[in-house]
Formats: structure tokens, C-alpha cells, sequence
């Protein structure tokens, strides 16, 4: 599913008008009759319940006052508080109607927020239609931020018209004060303010209601971020006659005398989603902890201690057909030979996934990716934290921040993860967000057990963008199938990996 920036909304709507002959005022009845519909399905009839509609100057405040014409229709309880008097045509037209069809409005300004407070706590169902993707800068008004707030506190339910008031809508950040809906109803494509924290928290449930806005082929728009949905992920193909030789080998590069499990969270997680052939290059311990929890892994022992000759030697044997992962538990001494070791994988044309001190080793030259071979596939899986040591930006500056994890990856020619709550997922291409998993995946570990994931789908032959779609999909659900959410360690999410799979597959 596509999701759009405020601006990209606007030039669609724009489209609709001009391109199709479809009217503001049309786009508009169906937004807000949309919101009634679905006010009606998420809570049932309304003939027992009363409603207030907080409405804004905006196109957002015109929505709602389609909304409370059209509760009208169903009960006499319906109130209208306007803050501000309507500014687009629109929107004025729709006042002005929902005034003929013997609407009450009382204005905030008139009321006080006493008056407000008092009618808000008395409503069964508070209609958020303040601002929707037209805020343009902070809410810093005093007697606006205290409306919000009483909306929060005293409402029985919220409905947000478009996006929570408050919410920005390009990129889920609260503008001074926002809005905590129990109900989002959309219009036509999510925004990004969507799905990424707080603003997704913000939504409460989100639904995408359809208003006549032609699809985006017809309208003839580019739009280059994705919702990752079931539909459009691939699962590998395991063709009958296939053998373990079918399939490329996977090499886990990792592991210390300080990090013993996590190459072999990586490793079994690879076996899990489908890798034949797994192999762990590393320190003695770490061997021994392979073997002690899956004898079917291949362990490559470099001694007691990190060697890059050994590691190095073993690089030369390799073959072609071959996904390397890099970093798990690895920690950062030896940093120079294991930049060299980087820069070598780096050359071979297999495909390489950097995780994990991998990616804190390679911050120290992220122009070794320059040099990487031309036909290969390269795939970073930063948290923000290694993402802000990768890009030499601040936390603040790099989380959630989609359109550097766009401009990062075709800088260096990558496909890079961002792994949070939303991960974000860039090939310099296209831009795709998840939003599957829960805090059960917030735990030491489960990147280790996402980048052996993203190998396994890899070995199959998946392109790696898609491996990495349906990877970072799949590692949520089987956090979500954790039966009490954040009471496991990460080793027990390796249980659900084959189940999650299982389970996109019927839903397919
Ligand atoms: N896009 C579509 O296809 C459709 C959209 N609809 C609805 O329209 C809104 C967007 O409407 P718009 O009029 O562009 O904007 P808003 O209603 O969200 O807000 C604009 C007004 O709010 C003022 N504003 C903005 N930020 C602040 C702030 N921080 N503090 C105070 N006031 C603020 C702004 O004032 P200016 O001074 O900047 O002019 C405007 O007065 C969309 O969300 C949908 O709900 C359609 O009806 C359906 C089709
Ligand atoms: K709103």
C-alpha cells in the first residue's frame, strides 16, 4: 500500500479536481460521510449516543462539519464547537449547511474552555476535525493546547478526522500538542504520520477510507513509499527436486570472547527461515556454543582469539554462491583488520549483509562501500544507534528518519534496514515501512536473529530487496506470536520464525 506526504495528498487531490472533474466539495462530502460510516461500524448505531465535533478553519473543520450534518440525519445529539470561523469556501459551504440543517454550533471563543470542557465530557463521541495535513507549523496558542489537552482528558472516545490534530502528518512528530485518538479515519492513502511513533501511536486504530481519488496510475503519480502488506511480499520457492546444493550457503562472519551467542542466534535464525547449509566463522567459544545448541551447523574455527590471517584465508576459499552476514557479536577491537576483512567481503560478488559491530567497525570508513563490486548486493541493518555512528548525525537526527535512510542508500548504493518500533527499509529506490512486531522484539539478540533471517530468505534465491521485505515482516509477526509480549528473551523467538512463515503463506 502507498503512503504519501501532506504535499503528495495535495497534488493528488489537485489531480482529482482538474484531471477528473471530481469537485472539492464532492472529495469532501465523502471524507466526512466516510468518518460516519465508520463511527458507525467501529461503535454501532447512534440513536443512543451523543457526538461533538471540534471543528478548525480548515478543510479539516469542513470535513467535520459534513460529519455532524450528516449525524443529524440519525440523532438531534450533535454539537458543533467551532474554533475559529471557517476559511475555505468549502468548508464555509458546509457550515453554512450544517446551520440550514438546524446545527448548533457554539464557538470557542465564546464558550471558554470551561464551556468546552463541560460539553466534551458530556459527549459519547468526540469528533477530532481541528487540523489535518494543513498544520503547518507548532501549536503554540495557549487556549488551543489547553482544548487538546481537555480533549484527551475528558473524552469518552476520539475520533480523529485524517490524522490526530496535532499530529504532523509527513512524519508522525507532535507539533507542540497532539490529539490521542481511539479512531483514525483517513482519506484515499495513509500518510507517513501514520506509521511512525508518536503520531502511529496517536491514531489509536487506523482506517483508510476511500473518497474518489482515482487510483495513482490514472492520476499518473510517482510515489515511492510503501506500507510493507501481504500482498505484494514473495516467499522463496522450494522447487520438489531441490537439494541443499540448490540453495547458496550461508556464512555468519562474527562472534568474540566477549559475544559468544549472538553469531549463533544469527545462525540457527538462518536455518529457521530456510538456509540448507550454515556456517559460523569464529573463535573457539563460539564454535563450541554452535555446536553445543545445533550440530547440523558448519563451524570454521579461527582459534582462541580473532585472527584475520585465518579469517582472511578462509575469505579465499570461498565460493561464489554464498550470502556472508558480518558483524554478529564481533565486537570493535581489531578494528583496522576487521575493516580490512570488510573491505574483502566487500569485493567478492557475493551478497553481504553488515550487521551489528560490522556496521560499527565499517563507520569508521563508510567509504569502503564505494569500493564494493559493482554486481553486488550490499544490505545494512542499523539500529539508530549505528545508524547515527554510520552517518555521523545525532540520534535525534537519524531516528525514524526515512528520507536519510532513502538518500544513505543511494548514496552508497545499499539497501539499508533501520530497525525500530516502524523499521524503514530503503533501496535508493523506493522507501517501504513496517509496522509489524511488538516490544517483545525489544530485547538484546533479536538483531542478531533479523540479519541470519534476512540470509536465509537470501540463500533461496529471493532478490534481496524482497528477502528483505518479507524478512523484516516475518521477524515481526513471530515477535507478535510471543503468547505474553516482552516476557521471552530473543533465543525464544527462533521457535515462531517457521510459523510466521506458515502463517503469510496462508494469508496469501
Ligand atoms: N486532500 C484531500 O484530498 C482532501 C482533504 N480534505 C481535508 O482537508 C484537510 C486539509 O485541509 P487544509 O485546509 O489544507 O488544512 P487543515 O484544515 O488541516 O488546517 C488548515 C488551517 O489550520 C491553520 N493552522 C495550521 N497550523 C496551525 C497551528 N499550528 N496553529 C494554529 N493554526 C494552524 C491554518 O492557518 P494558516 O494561518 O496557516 O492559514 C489553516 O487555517 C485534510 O486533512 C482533510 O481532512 C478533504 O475535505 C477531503 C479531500
Ligand atoms: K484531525
Amino acid at each position: 500500500m502507498f503512503v504519501i506526504t501532506s504535499k503528495e495528498m495535495k497534488e493528488l487531490e489537485k489531480r482529482t479536481i482538474t484531471d477528473f472533474d471530481i469537485s472539492e466539495e464532492i472529495l469532501m462530502e465523502r471524507a466526512g460521510i466516510s468518518v460516519v460510516q465508520a463511527i458507525w461500524n467501529e461503535y454501532g448505531e447512534f440513536s443512543n449516543k451523543s457526538f461533538v465535533i471540534i471543528c478548525g478553519s480548515g478543510n479539516n473543520g469542513g470535513d467535520g462539519y459534513v460529519v455532524a450534518r450528516d449525524l443529524l440525519n440519525y440523532t438531534e445529539a450533535v454539537r458543533v464547537i467551532s474554533v475559529g470561523h471557517p476559511t475555505t469556501e468549502v468548508a464555509k459551504k458546509n457550515y453554512e449547511r450544517y446551520l440550514k440543517h438546524g446545527g448548533i454550533v457554539y464557538t470557542y471563543s465564546e464558550l471558554g474552555l470551561e464551556g468546552a470542557s463541560k460539553i466534551i465530557s458530556e459527549a459519547d463521541i468526540v469528533v477530532d476535525a481541528l487540523f489535518g495535513t494543513g498544520l503547518n507549523r507548532e501549536i503554540n496558542d495557549e487556549e488551543l493546547t489547553k482544548l487538546i489537552e481537555v480533549m484527551n482528558l475528558y473524552s469518552k472516545c476520539i475520533v480523529s478526522v485524517d490524522i490526530p490534530s496535532g499530529v504532523c502528518a509527513d512524519d508522525g512528530k507532535i507539533m507542540g500538542c497532539a490529539v490521542q485518538a481511539d479512531l483514525t479515519v483517513t482519506f484515499g492513502l495513509p500518510k507517513v504520520g501514520h506509521f511512525l511513533f508518536p503520531g502511529r501511536e496517536l491514531c489509536g486504530k487506523l482506517k483508510i477510507a476511500k473518497i474518489g481519488i482515482p487510483s495513482l496510475d490514472m492520476l499518473t503519480c510517482d510515489i515511492n513509499k510503501e506500507l510493507i502488506t501481504t500482498e505484494k511480499l514473495r516467499l522463496p520457492n522450494r522447487p520438489r527436486w531441490s537439494n541443499k546444493g540448490t540453495y547458496s550457503q550461508v556464512i555468519i562472519i562474527g562472534g568474540s570472547n566477549k559475544y559468544i551467542g549472538a553469531p549463533v542466534l544469527s545462525a540457527l535464525s538462518a536455518l529457521r527461515s530456510g538456509a540448507s547449509m550454515v556456517k559460523v566463522v569464529s573463535v573457539s567459544k563460539v564454535c563450541q556454543c554452535a555446536m553445543s545448541h545445533d550440530p547440523a551447523l558448519i563451524c570454521v574455527n579461527i582459534g582462541e582469539d580473532f585472527n584475520v590471517e585465518k579469517l582472511e584465508d578462509f575469505i579465499a576459499t570461498v565460493s561464489k554462491d554464498v550470502v556472508f552476514v558480518v558483524g554478529p557479536g564481533w565486537d570493535t577491537q581489531n578494528s583496522e583488520e576487521k575493516l580490512s576483512i570488510i573491505k574483502k567481503l566487500l569485493l567478492t560478488s557475493n551478497t553481504l549483509i553488515i550487521d551489528a559491530d560490522g556496521l560499527n567497525v565499517l563507520s569508521q570508513n563508510i567509504d569502503l562501500l564505494r569500493e564494493k563490486n559493482s554486481s553486488k548486493s550490499v544490505i545494512l541493518t542499523p539500529h539508530p544507534g549505528e545508524f547515527s555512528r554510520l552517518t555521523k548525525k545525532s540520534l535525534e537526527k537519524v531516528k525514524q528518519n526515512y528520507e536519510l535512510v532513502h538518500e544513505f542508500s543511494k548514496e552508497y548504493g545499499v539497501i539499508t534496514v533501520l530497525k525500530d518500533a516502524t523499521s524503514i527499509v530503503s533501496d535508493g529506490k523506493k522507501i517501504y515501512f513496517n509496522i509489524t512486531g511488538n516490544t517483545s522484539l525489544s530485547k538484546a539478540g533479536s538483531g542478531d536473529i533479523l540479519s541470519g533471517l534476512l540470509a536465509g530468505l537470501i540463500s533461496q534465491h529471493l532478490e534481496p530487496v524482497e528477502a528483505v521485505k518479507t524478512g523484516v515482516y516475518v521477524f515481526g509477526l513471530a515477535g507478535e506470536m510471543v503468547p505474553v509480549e516482552g516476557m521471552n528473551s530473543a533465543f525464544s523467538i527462533l521457535n515462531y520464525i517457521p510459523e510466521a512463515f506458515k502463517r503469510l503463506r496462508e494469508s496469501k
